[in-house]
Protein backbone atom coordinates (compact mmCIF):
# COMPACT_ATOMS: atom_id res chain seq x y z
CA UNK A 1 0.00 0.00 0.00
CA UNK A 2 1.30 3.16 -1.05
CA UNK A 3 2.57 5.71 1.96
CA UNK A 4 0.85 9.09 2.65
CA UNK A 5 1.41 11.98 4.91
CA UNK A 6 -0.50 12.08 8.69
CA UNK A 7 -3.94 13.82 8.49
CA UNK A 8 -4.16 16.99 9.77
CA UNK A 9 -7.62 16.91 10.34
CA UNK A 10 -9.28 13.82 11.14
CA UNK A 11 -12.63 15.47 12.72
CA UNK A 12 -14.51 13.35 10.30
CA UNK A 13 -13.37 9.71 11.34
CA UNK A 14 -13.23 10.67 14.81
CA UNK A 15 -17.27 11.54 14.60
CA UNK A 16 -18.05 8.40 12.12
CA UNK A 17 -16.34 6.68 14.99
CA UNK A 18 -18.50 7.85 17.72
CA UNK A 19 -15.55 10.00 19.56
CA UNK A 20 -16.23 13.65 20.73
CA UNK A 21 -15.42 16.16 18.83
CA UNK A 22 -14.74 19.95 18.96
CA UNK A 23 -17.54 21.20 16.31
CA UNK A 24 -19.47 18.96 13.85
CA UNK A 25 -17.88 17.78 10.78
CA UNK A 26 -18.45 18.75 7.03
CA UNK A 27 -18.63 17.83 3.89
CA UNK A 28 -21.23 18.12 0.78
CA UNK A 29 -22.53 15.77 -1.56
CA UNK A 30 -21.42 16.44 -4.64
CA UNK A 31 -19.48 19.27 -3.48
CA UNK A 32 -17.21 19.19 -6.46
CA UNK A 33 -19.17 19.73 -9.70
CA UNK A 34 -20.93 21.88 -12.24
CA UNK A 35 -21.55 24.90 -9.47
CA UNK A 36 -18.22 25.91 -9.21
CA UNK A 37 -16.79 27.71 -12.02
CA UNK A 38 -13.19 26.14 -11.33
CA UNK A 39 -14.79 22.72 -12.10
CA UNK A 40 -16.09 23.69 -15.76
CA UNK A 41 -12.53 25.63 -16.40
CA UNK A 42 -10.54 22.42 -15.49
CA UNK A 43 -13.31 19.94 -17.39
CA UNK A 44 -13.58 21.88 -20.30
CA UNK A 45 -14.46 20.46 -23.18
CA UNK A 46 -14.20 16.95 -22.17
CA UNK A 47 -16.79 14.10 -22.00
CA UNK A 48 -17.60 13.65 -18.18
CA UNK A 49 -16.11 9.78 -17.57
CA UNK A 50 -12.84 10.41 -19.16
CA UNK A 51 -12.43 13.53 -17.23
CA UNK A 52 -12.89 10.53 -14.28
CA UNK A 53 -10.56 8.63 -15.71
CA UNK A 54 -7.86 11.09 -15.86
CA UNK A 55 -6.38 10.88 -12.44
CA UNK A 56 -4.50 14.52 -13.24
CA UNK A 57 -8.18 16.14 -13.42
CA UNK A 58 -10.17 14.11 -11.36
CA UNK A 59 -7.84 14.57 -8.30
CA UNK A 60 -7.74 18.29 -9.33
CA UNK A 61 -11.53 19.16 -9.19
CA UNK A 62 -11.50 16.22 -6.00
CA UNK A 63 -9.50 19.12 -4.37
CA UNK A 64 -11.53 21.56 -5.96
CA UNK A 65 -13.66 22.60 -3.15
CA UNK A 66 -11.65 22.42 -0.43
CA UNK A 67 -9.40 25.44 -1.63
CA UNK A 68 -12.48 27.38 -2.37
CA UNK A 69 -13.47 26.83 0.64
CA UNK A 70 -10.32 26.72 2.51
CA UNK A 71 -10.35 25.17 6.31
CA UNK A 72 -14.37 25.19 6.12
CA UNK A 73 -14.37 21.12 4.67
CA UNK A 74 -13.62 18.63 6.88
CA UNK A 75 -13.62 15.77 3.53
CA UNK A 76 -13.02 15.61 -0.36
CA UNK A 77 -15.01 12.78 -1.89
CA UNK A 78 -13.14 11.63 -5.16
CA UNK A 79 -14.73 12.99 -8.51
CA UNK A 80 -16.31 9.73 -10.61
CA UNK A 81 -19.35 8.29 -10.41
CA UNK A 82 -21.72 5.52 -8.75
CA UNK A 83 -21.94 3.92 -12.87
CA UNK A 84 -18.60 3.06 -12.92
CA UNK A 85 -20.16 -0.57 -11.99
CA UNK A 86 -22.08 -0.61 -14.99
CA UNK A 87 -19.74 0.03 -17.00
CA UNK A 88 -17.20 -2.30 -15.31
CA UNK A 89 -19.89 -4.99 -16.19
CA UNK A 90 -20.15 -4.29 -20.13
CA UNK A 91 -22.46 -1.32 -20.13
CA UNK A 92 -21.85 1.72 -22.61
CA UNK A 93 -22.77 4.91 -21.21
CA UNK A 94 -22.84 8.14 -22.57
CA UNK A 95 -22.81 11.25 -20.63
CA UNK A 96 -25.27 13.76 -22.54
CA UNK A 97 -25.03 17.78 -21.98
CA UNK A 98 -27.97 19.11 -19.80
CA UNK A 99 -29.34 15.56 -20.01
CA UNK A 100 -27.28 13.52 -18.06
CA UNK A 101 -26.37 9.94 -17.93
CA UNK A 102 -27.68 7.62 -20.62
CA UNK A 103 -26.99 3.66 -21.21
CA UNK A 104 -26.60 3.04 -24.99
CA UNK A 105 -28.63 -0.32 -24.35
CA UNK A 106 -30.28 -1.06 -21.29
CA UNK A 107 -31.41 -4.19 -19.97
CA UNK A 108 -35.12 -4.91 -21.33
CA UNK A 109 -35.44 -8.68 -20.81
CA UNK A 110 -33.53 -11.68 -19.54
CA UNK A 111 -32.43 -12.13 -23.01
CA UNK A 112 -30.53 -9.47 -22.34
CA UNK A 113 -28.36 -10.46 -19.46
CA UNK A 114 -26.30 -12.39 -21.67
CA UNK A 115 -24.23 -8.89 -22.55
CA UNK A 116 -23.97 -8.51 -18.29
CA UNK A 117 -20.44 -9.37 -17.47
CA UNK A 118 -21.13 -10.87 -13.97
CA UNK A 119 -17.72 -11.19 -12.58
CA UNK A 120 -16.08 -8.60 -13.55
CA UNK A 121 -12.48 -7.83 -12.89
CA UNK A 122 -12.75 -4.61 -10.94
CA UNK A 123 -9.31 -4.04 -10.23
CA UNK A 124 -8.62 -4.51 -13.78
CA UNK A 125 -11.43 -2.56 -15.30
CA UNK A 126 -11.63 0.54 -12.63
CA UNK A 127 -7.94 0.88 -12.39
CA UNK A 128 -7.86 4.46 -13.16
CA UNK A 129 -10.37 5.35 -10.39
CA UNK A 130 -7.42 4.05 -8.06
CA UNK A 131 -4.33 5.46 -9.32
CA UNK A 132 -7.04 8.71 -9.23
CA UNK A 133 -7.36 8.38 -5.78
CA UNK A 134 -4.15 7.66 -4.84
CA UNK A 135 -2.90 10.83 -6.68
CA UNK A 136 -5.38 12.90 -5.09
CA UNK A 137 -4.54 11.79 -1.19
CA UNK A 138 -1.38 12.27 -2.31
CA UNK A 139 -2.24 15.66 -3.33
CA UNK A 140 -4.05 16.02 -0.41
CA UNK A 141 -1.15 15.90 2.12
CA UNK A 142 -2.99 14.89 4.81
CA UNK A 143 -4.90 18.44 4.43
CA UNK A 144 -8.57 16.33 5.05
CA UNK A 145 -9.60 12.90 4.61
CA UNK A 146 -10.41 11.20 1.31
CA UNK A 147 -13.69 9.22 0.58
CA UNK A 148 -14.46 6.70 -1.91
CA UNK A 149 -18.10 5.53 -2.76
CA UNK A 150 -20.10 3.01 -4.73
CA UNK A 151 -23.61 3.06 -6.03
CA UNK A 152 -25.26 0.58 -3.84
CA UNK A 153 -26.92 -2.08 -6.40
CA UNK A 154 -30.75 -1.71 -5.94
CA UNK A 155 -29.76 1.95 -7.52
CA UNK A 156 -27.49 0.54 -10.06
CA UNK A 157 -30.22 -1.73 -11.21
CA UNK A 158 -32.51 0.92 -11.82
CA UNK A 159 -30.22 2.47 -13.92
CA UNK A 160 -29.31 -0.29 -15.80
CA UNK A 161 -32.86 -1.45 -16.84
CA UNK A 162 -34.52 2.36 -17.32
CA UNK A 163 -31.09 3.88 -19.17
CA UNK A 164 -31.19 6.96 -17.51
CA UNK A 165 -32.65 8.71 -14.09
CA UNK A 166 -36.33 7.84 -14.46
CA UNK A 167 -39.88 9.08 -12.92
CA UNK A 168 -42.21 6.41 -13.52
CA UNK A 169 -39.78 3.34 -12.89
CA UNK A 170 -41.35 1.37 -15.51
CA UNK A 171 -38.59 -0.96 -16.36
CA UNK A 172 -36.96 -1.96 -13.43
CA UNK A 173 -40.51 -2.26 -11.60
CA UNK A 174 -41.19 -4.74 -14.92
CA UNK A 175 -37.55 -6.47 -13.53
CA UNK A 176 -38.55 -7.18 -10.14
CA UNK A 177 -41.80 -7.82 -10.14
CA UNK A 178 -42.00 -9.79 -13.44
CA UNK A 179 -38.09 -11.02 -13.82
CA UNK A 180 -37.85 -11.71 -9.71
CA UNK A 181 -35.51 -14.42 -9.84
CA UNK A 182 -33.14 -12.73 -12.34
CA UNK A 183 -32.86 -9.70 -10.55
CA UNK A 184 -31.69 -10.89 -7.61
CA UNK A 185 -29.08 -12.61 -9.70
CA UNK A 186 -28.32 -9.08 -11.03
CA UNK A 187 -28.23 -7.21 -7.66
CA UNK A 188 -25.96 -9.76 -6.23
CA UNK A 189 -23.71 -9.50 -9.13
CA UNK A 190 -23.56 -5.60 -8.36
CA UNK A 191 -23.06 -6.15 -4.42
CA UNK A 192 -19.86 -8.56 -5.43
CA UNK A 193 -18.66 -5.96 -7.65
CA UNK A 194 -19.21 -3.23 -5.15
CA UNK A 195 -17.40 -4.98 -2.20
CA UNK A 196 -14.20 -5.39 -4.28
CA UNK A 197 -14.43 -1.77 -5.45
CA UNK A 198 -14.92 -0.47 -2.50
CA UNK A 199 -11.94 -2.36 -0.92
CA UNK A 200 -9.68 -1.68 -3.11
CA UNK A 201 -10.27 2.03 -3.22
CA UNK A 202 -8.92 1.93 0.35
CA UNK A 203 -6.03 -0.15 -0.80
CA UNK A 204 -5.46 2.74 -2.74
CA UNK A 205 -6.23 5.53 -0.21
CA UNK A 206 -10.04 6.11 0.64
CA UNK A 207 -9.96 6.66 4.06
CA UNK A 208 -13.95 6.40 4.74
CA UNK A 209 -16.40 5.20 2.33
CA UNK A 210 -20.42 5.89 1.29
CA UNK A 211 -22.62 3.58 -0.51
CA UNK A 212 -25.65 5.84 -2.26
CA UNK A 213 -28.95 3.96 -2.30
CA UNK A 214 -29.89 7.40 -4.38
CA UNK A 215 -33.67 5.09 -6.03
CA UNK A 216 -34.13 4.24 -2.26
CA UNK A 217 -37.23 5.98 -2.03
CA UNK A 218 -38.85 4.20 -4.85
CA UNK A 219 -39.40 1.38 -3.11
CA UNK A 220 -42.09 0.54 -0.55
CA UNK A 221 -40.95 -0.69 2.73
CA UNK A 222 -41.67 -4.23 2.01
CA UNK A 223 -39.85 -4.09 -1.28
CA UNK A 224 -36.85 -2.28 0.10
CA UNK A 225 -36.37 -5.25 2.45
CA UNK A 226 -36.47 -7.96 -0.59
CA UNK A 227 -34.60 -5.97 -3.43
CA UNK A 228 -32.41 -3.21 -1.19
CA UNK A 229 -31.54 -3.80 2.50
CA UNK A 230 -30.09 -7.20 2.19
CA UNK A 231 -27.45 -6.40 -0.50
CA UNK A 232 -26.37 -3.39 1.62
CA UNK A 233 -26.09 -5.55 4.55
CA UNK A 234 -23.65 -7.71 2.44
CA UNK A 235 -21.88 -4.58 1.49
CA UNK A 236 -21.28 -3.90 4.93
CA UNK A 237 -20.67 -7.88 6.43
CA UNK A 238 -18.53 -8.63 3.44
CA UNK A 239 -16.21 -5.46 3.29
CA UNK A 240 -14.48 -5.57 6.74
CA UNK A 241 -13.51 -9.71 5.72
CA UNK A 242 -12.39 -8.46 2.54
CA UNK A 243 -10.63 -5.39 3.51
CA UNK A 244 -8.26 -7.67 6.48
CA UNK A 245 -7.49 -10.24 2.89
CA UNK A 246 -6.53 -6.84 1.37
CA UNK A 247 -3.87 -6.41 4.64
CA UNK A 248 -5.83 -3.28 5.61
CA UNK A 249 -5.78 -3.33 9.65
CA UNK A 250 -7.44 -0.20 10.35
CA UNK A 251 -11.32 0.27 10.62
CA UNK A 252 -12.52 2.25 8.01
CA UNK A 253 -16.18 3.99 8.60
CA UNK A 254 -18.83 3.44 6.13
CA UNK A 255 -21.70 5.43 5.18
CA UNK A 256 -25.33 4.50 4.37
CA UNK A 257 -27.26 6.64 2.35
CA UNK A 258 -30.55 5.66 1.09
CA UNK A 259 -32.57 8.30 0.23
CA UNK A 260 -36.46 8.00 0.94
CA UNK A 261 -36.10 5.36 2.89
CA UNK A 262 -37.81 7.00 5.71
CA UNK A 263 -39.22 4.14 7.30
CA UNK A 264 -35.97 1.95 7.43
CA UNK A 265 -33.85 3.88 9.41
CA UNK A 266 -34.18 1.73 12.49
CA UNK A 267 -33.23 -1.54 9.79
CA UNK A 268 -30.42 1.19 8.81
CA UNK A 269 -28.92 1.16 12.15
CA UNK A 270 -28.70 -2.85 12.57
CA UNK A 271 -27.25 -2.90 9.26
CA UNK A 272 -23.47 -2.56 10.06
CA UNK A 273 -22.87 0.38 8.81
CA UNK A 274 -20.69 3.75 10.72
CA UNK A 275 -22.98 6.23 10.01
CA UNK A 276 -26.39 6.37 8.35
CA UNK A 277 -26.78 10.02 5.58
CA UNK A 278 -30.48 10.97 6.15
CA UNK A 279 -32.20 13.04 3.39
CA UNK A 280 -34.76 16.23 4.43
CA UNK A 281 -37.99 14.04 5.01
CA UNK A 282 -36.35 13.57 8.79
CA UNK A 283 -36.83 16.15 11.52
CA UNK A 284 -33.45 15.73 13.59
CA UNK A 285 -34.96 14.93 16.72
CA UNK A 286 -36.93 12.18 15.51
CA UNK A 287 -34.10 10.27 13.84
CA UNK A 288 -32.14 10.97 16.92
CA UNK A 289 -34.43 9.29 18.59
CA UNK A 290 -34.62 6.11 16.86
CA UNK A 291 -31.37 5.32 16.96
CA UNK A 292 -31.65 5.46 20.59
CA UNK A 293 -28.22 5.18 21.96
CA UNK A 294 -27.24 2.71 19.54
CA UNK A 295 -23.42 3.49 17.82
CA UNK A 296 -24.43 5.40 14.82
CA UNK A 297 -23.46 8.37 13.45
CA UNK A 298 -25.96 10.64 11.51
CA UNK A 299 -25.01 12.59 8.66
CA UNK A 300 -27.15 15.32 6.97
CA UNK A 301 -30.08 16.65 6.52
CA UNK A 302 -30.65 20.01 5.14
CA UNK A 303 -32.93 20.28 2.28
CA UNK A 304 -30.25 21.93 0.12
CA UNK A 305 -33.06 24.23 -2.10
CA UNK A 306 -32.47 26.37 1.00
CA UNK A 307 -29.12 27.78 -0.56
CA UNK A 308 -31.17 29.44 -2.61
CA UNK A 309 -32.67 31.14 0.32
CA UNK A 310 -31.60 33.91 2.19
CA UNK A 311 -28.51 34.55 4.38
CA UNK A 312 -31.17 34.52 7.22
CA UNK A 313 -33.25 31.65 6.74
CA UNK A 314 -29.58 29.66 5.82
CA UNK A 315 -28.33 30.51 9.41
CA UNK A 316 -31.40 29.80 10.82
CA UNK A 317 -31.93 26.47 9.01
CA UNK A 318 -28.49 25.43 10.27
CA UNK A 319 -29.22 26.16 13.54
CA UNK A 320 -32.66 24.05 13.73
CA UNK A 321 -30.50 21.34 12.01
CA UNK A 322 -27.72 21.33 14.08
CA UNK A 323 -29.27 21.74 17.57
CA UNK A 324 -31.99 19.01 16.60
CA UNK A 325 -28.89 16.80 15.87
CA UNK A 326 -28.04 17.22 19.20
CA UNK A 327 -25.52 20.12 18.83
CA UNK A 328 -23.00 18.29 16.58
CA UNK A 329 -20.69 17.21 19.49
CA UNK A 330 -20.82 13.45 19.09
CA UNK A 331 -22.37 11.44 16.63
CA UNK A 332 -22.88 14.09 14.21
CA UNK A 333 -21.31 14.90 10.37
CA UNK A 334 -22.98 18.16 8.94
CA UNK A 335 -23.95 17.35 4.99
CA UNK A 336 -26.81 18.43 2.59
CA UNK A 337 -29.95 15.72 2.23
CA UNK A 338 -28.83 15.17 -1.32
CA UNK A 339 -26.48 16.34 -3.43
CA UNK A 340 -25.36 20.73 -4.81
CA UNK A 341 -27.31 21.69 -7.73
CA UNK A 342 -25.73 23.49 -11.17
CA UNK A 343 -27.34 26.36 -10.34
CA UNK A 344 -25.76 27.53 -6.49
CA UNK A 345 -23.88 30.00 -5.78
CA UNK A 346 -20.78 29.50 -4.07
CA UNK A 347 -21.62 31.99 -1.79
CA UNK A 348 -24.18 30.93 -0.48
CA UNK A 349 -22.45 27.46 0.23
CA UNK A 350 -19.78 29.55 2.03
CA UNK A 351 -22.42 30.88 4.33
CA UNK A 352 -23.40 27.66 4.75
CA UNK A 353 -20.11 26.14 5.87
CA UNK A 354 -19.29 29.33 8.09
CA UNK A 355 -22.85 28.82 9.82
CA UNK A 356 -21.95 25.45 10.61
CA UNK A 357 -18.67 26.63 12.01
CA UNK A 358 -20.06 28.65 14.35
CA UNK A 359 -21.07 25.46 16.29
CA UNK A 360 -17.93 24.67 17.60
CA UNK A 361 -16.00 24.52 21.32
CA UNK A 362 -18.60 26.95 23.07
C1 LIG B 1 -20.42 11.12 -5.47
C2 LIG B 1 -20.64 11.54 -6.91
C3 LIG B 1 -21.69 11.12 -7.76
N1 LIG B 1 -21.55 11.75 -8.98
C4 LIG B 1 -20.48 12.58 -8.92
C5 LIG B 1 -19.84 12.43 -7.66
C6 LIG B 1 -18.50 13.03 -7.22
C7 LIG B 1 -18.54 14.50 -6.99
C8 LIG B 1 -18.83 15.00 -5.62
O1 LIG B 1 -19.70 14.47 -4.90
O2 LIG B 1 -18.23 16.00 -5.22
C9 LIG B 1 -20.01 13.46 -10.00
C10 LIG B 1 -20.95 13.80 -11.09
N2 LIG B 1 -21.77 12.94 -11.78
C11 LIG B 1 -22.43 13.63 -12.78
C12 LIG B 1 -22.03 14.98 -12.74
C13 LIG B 1 -22.46 16.06 -13.70
C14 LIG B 1 -21.71 15.88 -14.97
C15 LIG B 1 -21.46 17.14 -15.73
O3 LIG B 1 -22.31 17.48 -16.55
O4 LIG B 1 -20.40 17.77 -15.55
C16 LIG B 1 -21.10 15.10 -11.69
C17 LIG B 1 -20.37 16.34 -11.27
C18 LIG B 1 -23.34 13.03 -13.76
C19 LIG B 1 -24.47 12.27 -13.19
N3 LIG B 1 -24.36 11.05 -12.60
C20 LIG B 1 -25.58 10.65 -12.14
C21 LIG B 1 -26.52 11.65 -12.44
C22 LIG B 1 -28.01 11.64 -12.12
C23 LIG B 1 -28.74 11.14 -13.31
C24 LIG B 1 -30.24 11.01 -13.12
O5 LIG B 1 -30.69 10.08 -12.43
O6 LIG B 1 -30.99 11.80 -13.75
C25 LIG B 1 -25.84 12.68 -13.12
C26 LIG B 1 -26.39 13.96 -13.68
C27 LIG B 1 -25.79 9.41 -11.38
C28 LIG B 1 -25.29 9.56 -10.00
N4 LIG B 1 -23.98 9.86 -9.62
C29 LIG B 1 -23.87 9.89 -8.24
C30 LIG B 1 -25.14 9.56 -7.72
C31 LIG B 1 -25.40 9.37 -6.24
C32 LIG B 1 -25.63 10.67 -5.56
C33 LIG B 1 -26.93 11.33 -5.91
O7 LIG B 1 -27.98 10.71 -5.65
O8 LIG B 1 -26.88 12.45 -6.42
C34 LIG B 1 -26.03 9.38 -8.79
C35 LIG B 1 -27.51 9.04 -8.72
C36 LIG B 1 -22.68 10.11 -7.39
Amino acid sequence: MPEFAPLKNDLILRAARGEKVERPPIWIMRQAGRYLPEYHEAKGNRDFFETCRDAEIASEITIQPVNHFDGLIDAAIIFSDILVIPQAMGFEIEMLEGKGPVFVAPLRSPDDLARVNFQPDVLKSLDWAFKSITLTRTKLNGRVPLLGFVGAPWTLLVYMTEGQGSKMFRFVKEWIYKYTEESHKLLQAITDACVEFLAQQVVAGAQMLQVFESWAGELGPREFDEFSLPYLRQIAEKLPKRLVELGVTEKIPLTVFAKGAWYALDDLCESGYDTVSLDWLYKPEDAVKVVNNRRITLQGNLDPGIMYGSDEVISQKVEEMIKGFGGGKQNYIINFGHGTHPFMKPEKIEHFLKECHKYGSQ
